[in-house]
């Protein structure tokens, strides 16, 4: 068995030690977890035991008022309205300390859930993109909502119900021993067949509980997918086939979810069975027992409640049941998040470069990379970019332009060879300072929902307004924020839906000049524009660009035609390399593509002209 520091370590470390099962594993880090909240934890006990020696009680009061006043025929009025005034002083008191009880375990549990979510959150963030390659984020989503609250249910109600259940349960057990050995003898008859249903439930009822919670994560991973792909999903009309693909799913976990219903009622249902039969056998053998005046009739009215308050814990207990098993459910998925290793690390502080003054030299030397091992997308590429230096990189579908650039801004890390930034390798630079350097521009920039101010500024309270205007005015894109209605208060929605494609790249150029990343990297940036508005752009590139080294991804020509050197790829290699004219005067691919490109140019021009005319 590990060590308490050594679960620490591995928690930290996020490893696990190979004798502990992922169960015990996960437990055993939520430990650690529930450990600052100790105190708390120590005073709902204490509230526990208050709260349930005020329920417990109780009976007994009743008892002395059966057995030593109303059976023997005692007209001590006095002596029954102290024993009513105690029950009522006991009944507010159970109250009480349940409520103070309630109160702490919610914020302990709360607060536990919160830095749990928080640290999963930031461990998601640090992972790499071929992290998100395979995980679909529509489970993750679950993951950091319902299984972080189901841990929170597991510190509201199953702790809870296993102190103070537990606890009332051995302090009925003392009490009926205390009244009459024989009958609690008697009553403990059920306890084995207790035992018995459940350890024959508790397999069955996790692989129901397993079985609903992965079907409910496939249908949210289906919904966030269908989310992000909608436009598709219109264009192609493929709502009735996505809505029948939903069908399917919520079908499935509608029946896993009764499936689970079922077996958890029928598991509860049997306790409350045996609960009345053990009312019924003891009422039979209490009763015989009054009868041959072996016990008196209190004893036996306390016995039979303490009895009903029996069942009423194990009731509990085994309703805890499922959310203990969803608990640990819950906890070893999350456990498996947190012991995802991101593929991309930072090396040790000490060993970093730090990156100052930079100049914008790129290296690409001798790279080799495949997303699976053995299949490469980039091979032996060797590539040098001076500083200022605007590239151009075109290339068939597929070519590896876009694995070329996440290479560069170490999304994925090389197989072989190195990429240098003004010399240094980037695998010896921070991925902060990386990124300083490095400005993305995409196909379809990313926009929150926000005001367009926040966008541009990207939630950094450290640029000013005047930044943010400055920065647009200078892209262009400053008249046509300010047509709109709050000006840069304006809002825009998740991923930037209102603005058109054009209006977004303007903003993300705008970024650009805020941040002053000294490399420049533009990905299809332009694919999704009309030529004019491609003509907007290109003027604003030339103004972004300034200054800074640019690598242009470009599928038209008319992009890039203007760079200082055009490299053409073709299955992860560099096939021709040079300016616009010489590419055109060595008839080869890239003279291909200009054709084509000049092509679907001139039929997009003269679609716009009909347009226009139609319009
Ligand atoms: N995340 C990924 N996981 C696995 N394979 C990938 C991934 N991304 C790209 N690929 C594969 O790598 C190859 C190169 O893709 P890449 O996107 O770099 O090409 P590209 O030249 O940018 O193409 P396009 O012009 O169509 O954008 C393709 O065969 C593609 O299927």
């Amino acid at each position: 068995m590990p060590s308490k520091k050594e679960v620490v370590t591995m928690f930290k470390r996020n490893k696990r030690p190979q004798d502990l099962s992922p169960t015990k594993a996960s437990f055993r880090s939520l430990a650690i977890y529930a450990k600052p909240h100790k105190l708390t934890f120590a005073a709902v006990v204490v509230c526990a035991l208050l709260g349930i020696a005020a329920d417990l009680f109780q009976p007994y009061l009743v008892k002395i008022a059966i057995d030593d006043n109303l059976m023997i025929g005692k007209n001590d009025f006095s002596a029954l309205i102290m024993i009513c005034l105690l029950y009522g002083g006991l009944s507010i008191s159970s109250m009480f300390f349940s409520y103070i009880q309630n109160n702490l375990l919610q914020f302990a549990g709360q607060s536990i859930v919160a830095k749990i979510r928080k640290d999963l959150f930031q461990h998601i963030f640090k992972q790499s993109m071929s992290y998100y390659d395979k995980t679909p984020s529509g489970s993750l989503i679950t993951h950091v909502s319902s299984d972080t609250e189901t841990l929170n249910q597991f510190f509201t109600q199953v702790l809870l119900s296993l102190v103070r259940d537990s606890m009332t349960l051995i302090f009925i057990i003392v009490l009926m021993y205390h009244l009459d050995p024989m009958l609690t003898l008697y009553s403990m008859i059920v306890i084995p067949i207790i035992v018995l249903i459940a350890v024959g439930f508790r397999t069955y009822m996790r692989k129901t509980y397993q079985l609903s919670r992965s079907k409910l994560s496939q249908m949210v991973a289906f919904t966030a997918e269908n989310l992000s792909g909608m436009h598709l999903i219109q264009a192609f009309h493929q709502e009735k086939e996505q809505m029948s693909r939903f069908t399917d799913k919520n079908t499935g976990y509608f029946r896993a979810n009764l499936r689970e219903i079922r077996t958890s009622v029928l598991f509860n249902r049997s306790f409350d069975i045996l609960g009345n039969l053990s009312i019924a056998f003891i009422t039979w053998v209490g009763g015989i027992a009054v009868f041959d005046k072996a016990i008196e009739f209190g004893v036996l009215y306390a016995f039979i409640t303490y009895i009903r308050q029996f069942f009423q814990p194990i009731n509990n207990i085994t309703q805890q049941w499922n959310t203990l098993q969803s608990t640990q459910v819950s906890m070893s998925r999350i456990w498996n998040i947190f012991s995802a290793q991101p593929e991309v690390q930072d090396k040790e502080v000490s060993e970093l470069i730090p990156l100052v003054n930079v100049q914008g030299d790129i290296q690409f030397d001798h790279v080799h990379f495949g997303y699976q091992k053995d299949t490469a997308v980039i091979e032996d590429l060797d590539l040098h970019i001076a500083p200022g230096e605007m590239i151009g990189v075109v290339g068939t579908t597929g070519a590896g332009k876009s694995s070329l650039i996440s290479l560069l801004c170490r999304f994925y890390d090389v197989q072989g060879g190195a990429i240098r930034i003004d010399g240094i390798d980037i695998r010896d630079i921070s991925q902060t300072d990386l990124h300083r350097t490095i400005g993305l521009v995409q196909q379809e920039p990313y926009l929150y929902a926000g005001s367009i101010f926040e966008n541009v500024r990207m939630f950094d309270p450290a640029i000013s307004r005047e930044t943010v205007i400055e920065a647009c005015k200078l892209v262009g894109a400053d008249a046509l924020i300010t047509r709109m209605k709050d000006g840069y208060d304006s809002r825009i929605s998740e991923r930037g839906s209102g603005l058109s494609a054009g209006e977004r790249q303007l903003i993300s150029f705008a970024r650009i000049i805020v941040f002053k990343p000294k490399v420049l990297i533009l990905d299809e940036a332009t694919a999704n524009l009309d030529s004019q508005t491609e003509q907007l752009i290109q003027t604003a590139l030339n103004i972004v660009a300034e200054g800074r080294t640019s690598i242009v991804i470009a599928h038209r020509i008319s992009t890039i035609m203007h760079a200082d050197r055009i490299i053409v790829m073709s299955h992860g290699k560099i096939v021709e390399e040079g300016t616009h004219a010489e590419l055109l005067a060595r008839q080869g691919i890239y003279e291909q593509l200009a054709h084509h490109s000049q092509g679907s140019h001139a039929s997009e021009n003269e679609a716009n002209g009909r347009m226009s005319s139609i319009g």
